[in-house]
């Protein structure tokens, strides 16, 4: 049996659900010749230990037990463990959290991240973490970054890799404002009222101006430029802000979520201005060829492929030399917990192959 020990950053909306999986996939595991336990949960203050796993009742347990921590001390508790097989799972949407990356993969863990900021950093930062993680021979998972548990980053790192040339990558990439336009396009609800709804659904970012301001999207797409092995950084990106810089500027989400409503005259207009046929999309682009990478809002006429889109699907058209002018297209749910917490399954599944 192969015993991997995760310690769970993160317990959030997708934290949670991503226990939950766990514990309830324990037969599936074991049929598997694994063994997965997850001994220490936490959130941005609080630690919860249990050396043998947590179990059913971790909620209540995190909230009668746990204790305050610093990252260093839960690395030199880890160590002293001599644990052999450590995950670190980053279920948060914290920068500061990922400056932990280097000292944890330095102390022998692994690492599985639905957080998109270590992908994101200046290119010098994101390739300094890949010789780190050469050089101590760990592994760092991430194919929740884009499209949540749908299959793109690994999809595309294995056609670049087998010598596919990529001419472009098109779609749908945010599930929240897949969800957020379907909705404003087809009912008769205010653009505040349809964003609350996305974000009580648990699509959109823990502050969703990440991904009305389209910084989300271009996350995204950034990340699957540099699995094509381009060394673009963020600001190379030429992104469309939904968000207007006086709300960007409110420095709490809550004060934001009070005076989005300033938003729906704007997008009524906007709503107004379409033909009986189209749809708003919100799209992102990188044209490998004339190295544009770009994130807009467009009209789409309802009957072609990101029109048709429905919930919170996200589409990538991945178009490249053998597939000529029918692109390779990816399609499905694009966020939610259940989703995302099962990508992280699943990245846990493939690490386990790999040590
Ligand atoms: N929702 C989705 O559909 C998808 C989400 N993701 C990514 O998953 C991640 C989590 O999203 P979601 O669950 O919705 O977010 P939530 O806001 O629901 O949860 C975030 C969790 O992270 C914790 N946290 C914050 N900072 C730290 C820190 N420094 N150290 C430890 N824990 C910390 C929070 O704790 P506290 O309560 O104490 O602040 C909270 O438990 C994000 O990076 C998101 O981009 C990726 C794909 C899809
Ligand atoms: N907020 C994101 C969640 C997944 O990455 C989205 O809307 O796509």
């Amino acid at each position: 049996m192969k015993k991997i020990q995760l310690i769970l950053f993160g317990i959030g909306k997708v934290g949670s659900t991503f226990i939950n999986q766990i514990i309830q996939a324990q037969e599936v595991f074991k049929q598997q010749n694994l063994e997965i336990e997850i001994p220490i949960i936490l959130n941005s203050s609080t630690a919860f230990v249990k050396d043998e796993g947590i179990g059913e009742n971790w909620k209540a347990n995190f909230e009668d037990f746990g204790i305050p921590y610093q990252v260093e001390e839960i690395i030199d508790y880890v160590n002293s463990k001599n644990w052999k097989n450590v995950v670190a799972i980053d279920a948060t949407a914290s920068a500061d959290f990922v400056n932990n990356y280097t000292n944890l993969v330095e102390n022998a863990f692994h690492i599985i991240a639905a957080n998109k900021v270590a992908n994101t950093l200046a290119y010098d930062e994101y390739a300094f973490f890949r010789e780190v993680l050469k050089e101590h021979k760990k592994h760092f998972l991430y194919e929740t970054n884009v499209g949540a548990g749908l299959p793109v980053v690994e999809t595309l790192k294995n056609l670049h890799l087998s010598g596919e040339k990529v001419t472009k990558i098109r779609g749908v990439f945010s599930g929240s404002l897949s969800y957020i336009f379907n909705t404003f396009s087809e009912e008769n609800k205010n653009f505040s009222e349809v964003v609350a709804l996305a974000e009580s659904k648990g699509y959109t970012e823990p502050d969703p101006r990440v991904d009305l301001s389209g910084t989300d999207v271009a996350r995204k797409l950034l990340i699957l430029g540099r699995e094509l092995q381009l060394s673009y950084n963020l600001e190379d990106v030429v992104v469309k802000n939904l968000v207007p810089a006086y709300l960007t500027e409110t420095n709490s989400v809550t004060a934001f979520q009070e005076q989005i409503t300033d938003l729906d005259e704007e997008f009524q207009l906007l709503k107004s201005e379409l033909k009986e046929n189209e749809v708003l999309r919100y799209i992102g682009e990188l044209d490998v060829e004339d190295e544009v990478l770009e994130v807009k809002l467009v009209k789409a006429q309802k009957e072609n492929p990101l029109g048709a889109l429905q919930g919170a699907d996200s589409l990538f058209e991945i178009y490249t030399e053998s597939y000529g002018t029918q692109p390779l297209v990816i399609q499905g749910a694009g966020a939610g917990a259940a989703v995302t917490a099962r990508g992280l399954v699943s990245d846990v599944i493939k690490l386990a192959e790999r040590i």
